[in-house]
């Protein structure tokens, strides 16, 4: 894993969060993006050479509608850059972590992303991405 690459952040309300966001780090979200597989819109703001995902849920069962609805808005989940998304894949199963997912799909801002389970990795929810080339 390289590093942070984003950190994802539930809202209710993309367009109000946006002008917080916006306020806090003295410039605008430079995409948004819906991710329809997702159920996700969602919005990303560079801060150095980290971003930062706010993410409005599209649909009731969307894991950012649950997530809401159970907790509360607020950090959602932390994504790590990783180079060989299927090595990394490959290691973390060997190492007893749960992934939730069998192949990389797409996720927002052209990236493959896999995410594994909070109940294996202290209750953090956990994304692996890779830039994708396509
Ligand atoms: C666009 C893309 C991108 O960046 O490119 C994105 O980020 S998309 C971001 C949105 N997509 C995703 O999050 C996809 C991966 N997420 C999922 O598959 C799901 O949200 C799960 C993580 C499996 C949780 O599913 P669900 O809520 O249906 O399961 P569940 O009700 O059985 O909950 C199991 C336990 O996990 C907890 N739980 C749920 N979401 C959590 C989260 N984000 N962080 C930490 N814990 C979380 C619940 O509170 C519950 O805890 P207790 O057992 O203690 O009650
Ligand atoms: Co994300």
């Amino acid at each position: 894993m390289r590093k942070i690459e984003h950190l994802g952040i539930a809202v209710k309300d993309l367009k109000k969060s946006n002008e917080l966001f916006s306020r806090l780090f003295g410039k605008e979200a430079y995409k948004e993006e819906r991710v329809e597989d997702e159920g996700v819109l969602t919005s990303f703001f560079q801060v150095g050479d980290v971003k930062i995902e706010l993410l409005e849920a599209t649909a009731p069962d969307s894991p950012i509608a649950k997530f809401i609805d159970k907790r509360a808005e607020g950090v959602h989940h932390v994504a790590f850059a990783v180079d060989d998304i299927y090595a990394e894949m490959d290691r973390l199963k060997k190492a007893g972590f749960e992934i939730l997912n069998d192949v990389p799909k797409k996720g927002a801002d052209h990236k493959l992303v896999v995410f594994l389970h909070p109940r294996s990795t202290n209750g953090v929810l956990v994304e692996l991405c890779q830039d994708d080339v396509k």
